[in-house]
C-alpha cells in the first residue's frame, strides 16, 4: 500500500500569539519537523553569517527581511525536509512569499492564531528564550525551573533585543500591513483554519483536535488531556 502522503502545514499569528509555543506541541503529539523563520534567523545571526549580519539591522528595528532573501533562505533549508512532515512557522509573512513557496509544493493546511495584539504586547517583554534550541518560555505562563536557565541544557536564557515595547509595536504594525494579506490569500484557496482566543492553552485543543483528523498521535502521552 503506498504511504499517506505528507502533511504540509503552515502556522500563522501575530508575533507572540504562541506560534513556537503551539509548535512545540505539534511536533510532540504529531511528529512533524518544525521550521521556524525566526530561530533560523538567528541562530545565523548567533553565528554572524552573511545572512545573520544583514537579518540583524532589518529586526532591530522590527521590519521584514527582503522576500528574495528569506525565500532562498527558506526553501533551501525545507529541501533537507522532503522526506517528512512539516510545520512551517514564520514563513510566509508576505503574499511574494506564499506565492514562491507555492511554487515549491502544495501546501495543505493554514493555522492561523488569531490572538488580539492587546494580549500579545505584556506575553513579548516577559518573553525568554534559549536561542540555540528556540524553547521559549515565560515568567508567567510557563517559567523555566531555574530562573533564566534552560531546562533541558542548563544554559543560560537570554531576551530578544526585538521584544522591547517600541519593536513590538512595529512588529505589530509590518503584520498588519505585510502579513494579514497572506492570510486572505490562504482564505481563498480554502486553507485557512482560523483559532481565536486570548489563552494558548484554550486554544491548543482545538487545534489538537483538527490535527487529529489529519495524523495519528505519537506521543506516549495521555491523549485526553494533550498538553
Ligand atoms: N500569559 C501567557 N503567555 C503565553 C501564552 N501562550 C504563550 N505565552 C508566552 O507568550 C510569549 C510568546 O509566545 P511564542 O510562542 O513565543 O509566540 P510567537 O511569537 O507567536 O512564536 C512566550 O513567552 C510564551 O511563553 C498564554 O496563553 N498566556
Ligand atoms: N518570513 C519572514 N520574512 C521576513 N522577515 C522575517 C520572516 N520571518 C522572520 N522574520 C524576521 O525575524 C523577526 C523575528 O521573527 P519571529 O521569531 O518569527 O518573531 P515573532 O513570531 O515573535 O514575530 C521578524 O520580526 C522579522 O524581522
Amino acid at each position: 500500500m503506498a504511504p499517506p502522503p505528507l502533511l504540509r502545514a503552515v502556522i500563522m499569528g501575530p508575533p507572540g500569539s504562541g506560534k513556537g509555543t503551539i509548535s512545540a506541541r505539534i511536533i510532540k503529539h504529531f511528529g512533524m519537523k518544525h521550521l521556524s523563520s525566526g530561530d533560523l534567523l538567528r541562530v545565523n545571526m548567533q553565528k554572524k553569517t552573511e545572512v545573520g549580519i544583514l537579518a540583524k539591522s532589518y529586526i532591530d528595528q522590527g521590519r521584514l527581511i527582503p522576500d528574495d532573501i528569506m525565500t532562498r533562505l527558506m526553501l533551501n533549508e525545507l529541501k533537507g525536509l522532503d522526506r517528512y512532515n512539516w510545520l512551517l512557522d514564520g514563513f510566509p509573512r508576505t503574499v511574494a512569499q506564499a506565492e514562491a513557496l507555492d511554487k515549491e509544493c502544495q501546501i495543505d493546511t493554514v493555522i492561523d492564531l488569531d490572538v488580539p495584539f492587546e494580549t500579545i504586547k505584556c506575553r513579548l517583554t516577559a518573553r525568554w528564550v534559549h536561542p540555540t534550541s528556540g524553547r521559549v518560555y515565560n515568567l508567567e505562563f510557563s517559567p523555566p525551573k531555574v530562573q533564566g536557565i534552560d531546562d533541558i541544557t542548563g544554559e543560560p536564557l537570554v531576551q530578544r533585543d526585538d521584544d522591547k515595547p517600541e519593536t513590538v509595536t512595529k512588529r505589530l504594525q509590518a503584520y498588519d500591513a505585510q502579513t494579514k494579506p497572506v492570510l486572505e490569500y490562504y482564505r481563498k484557496k480554502g486553507l485557512l483554519k482560523s483559532f481565536s482566543g486570548t489563552e494558548t492553552n484554550k486554544i491548543w485543543p482545538h487545534i489538537y483536535t483538527f490535527l487529529q483528523t489529519k495524523l495519528p498521535d505519537v506521543s506516549q502521552k495521555d491523549a485526553a488531556t494533550p498538553t
